[in-house]
């Protein structure tokens, strides 16, 4: 399925409310799993959440998390930590491709019997029943932080808490910071110094009852919007000005792309700025918030403005590989993309072309960030249902301000 769009007015008047953001959700799910108690009210309506709470409630050996990578990570510690049962983990053919080798030595250290099914490295796992006996374990922090994250989360409810040694270049850093945020809420006793993490077993939550705040991610696609629009008055509810998501970055970003927010009483509102003084080049380091860059390189291309995109070194283990996936797609668009092992340079082109196939490649990154480029061009995106993945409303919304 393709679909077309292109842009009723270049006026966007919109409120529309996000669902939660779906790391957070993911997270508290897990803990959930250890804290029954647990009450999380706004859970994200992502499908990466509903696989993660499907596999959590399903009462068979075998969890398919499809294209989910914080349900494949998260799981793969919990099941470990579990000691019950066999289990089967699995997903797309994508995510038989997306390496899991640090996490399973880590798990493998501290005690757990885990085998591959298929491929040295990458799912499927066969998680069998076996102990975790040591406390203290040190990991490469460099490839993926969800690897960190899904041992912090299964920390409280080991006996002897955990000591998590950190190697290498933290990257992602502020989704680490999330679920320890989430930790202390619950009551755990953390401790972050000097690339060691440790974290005291926690018998019971001081806090039971979770609100997750909106999709920071899912809001950068109305900031593109916004950017690429000649005039934008865009509501999004619920947001806060202290978020525990790295992506809210996105508001201090888009100011140079002429987007103002304001915190209001309900949430934030965006509004375009007489565009004036862009940057003849802007240039970024997206090392803590990876799941930015194509929506920011997009906007770039909208807006005829070149940039130079560091800290990408992520992104090829992703969805998809999501630099390859930039340069073809944007170079379609006639603009000019170099790309490295964790960069991306773009020169914009001179004129649009019109009528480009987006080619999506299972991810919804992709959907979402090039979307908002019909208020500029009328194009076509190619499989637009792998928005479901983590924003299932995001053509509804595009529709609301005014792009079918
Ligand atoms: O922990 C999380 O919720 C996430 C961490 C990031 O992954 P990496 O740490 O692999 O960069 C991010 O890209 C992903 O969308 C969600
Ligand atoms: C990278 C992403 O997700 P995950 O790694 O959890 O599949 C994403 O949502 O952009």
């Amino acid at each position: 399925m393709t679909r077309q769009l292109s842009a009723l007015q270049s006026q966007n008047e919109l409120e529309w409310q996000i669902s939660g953001s779906k790391s957070e959700s993911n997270r508290l799910l897990i803990l959930q799993a250890f804290y029954p108690q647990i009450k999380i009210a706004n859970l994200s309506n992502s499908n990466d959440t509903q696989v993660l709470k499907k596999a959590l409630q399903n009462s068979s050996n075998i969890a398919d998390v499809g294209h989910a990578g914080t349900a494949m990570r998260f799981l793969a510690a919990y099941f470990a930590s579990q000691a019950t049962a066999e289990v089967f983990l699995t997903g797309s053919q994508r995510m038989q491709e997306r390496p899991i080798k640090i996490l399973v030595e880590a798990l493998r250290n501290l005690g757990a019997k885990i085998e591959y099914a298929k491929q040295e490295g990458f799912p499927p796992l066969v998680i069998k029943p076996a102990a975790l006996t040591k406390s203290k374990v040190s990991l490469p922090a460099n490839i993926s932080s969800q690897y960190i994250s899904a041992l912090l989360l299964i920390a409280p409810r080991q006996k002897n808490g955990l000591q998590i040694g950190l190697t290498q270049t933290v990257t992602s850093l502020p989704y680490i910071e999330m679920t320890l945020n989430l930790l202390q809420q619950l009551g755990a006793k953390i401790n972050f110094q000097n690339n060691t993490i440790s974290v005291d077993y926690l018998k019971e939550p001081i806090k039971n009852n979770f609100q997750v705040e909106p999709d920071w991610s899912s809001a950068s696609y109305f900031y593109s919007l916004a950017a690429l629009s000649k005039t934008a008055n865009i509501s999004l509810p619920g947001f806060l000005k202290n978020s525990l998501q790295g992506d809210m970055q996105v508001a201090e970003i888009y100011k140079q792309l002429g987007v103002k927010t304001s915190f209001t009483e309900t949430g934030i509102r965006l509004k375009k700025q007489a565009a004036n003084n862009y940057p003849k080049n802007l240039e970024l380091d997206l090392s803590n918030t990876p799941d930015l860059a194509q929506t920011i390189a997009v906007s770039c291309l909208g807006l005829n403005i070149s940039c130079n995109l560091k800290g990408l070194h992520t992104l090829k283990i992703k969805e998809t590989d999501r630099l390859q996936a930039l340069k073809t797609e944007l170079e379609k668009f006639g603009a000019k993309v170099n790309i490295t092992s964790d960069s991306l340079q773009l020169l914009p082109a001179e004129k649009l072309v019109e009528n480009v196939q987006v080619e999506t490649y299972q991810d919804h990154r992709m959907a979402m960030a090039f979307a908002p480029l019909a208020v500029k061009t009328s194009i076509y995106i190619q499989n637009p249902e792998v928005v479901k993945k983590s924003f299932p409303d995001f053509w509804k919304a595009l529709a609301a301000a005014g792009i079918r």
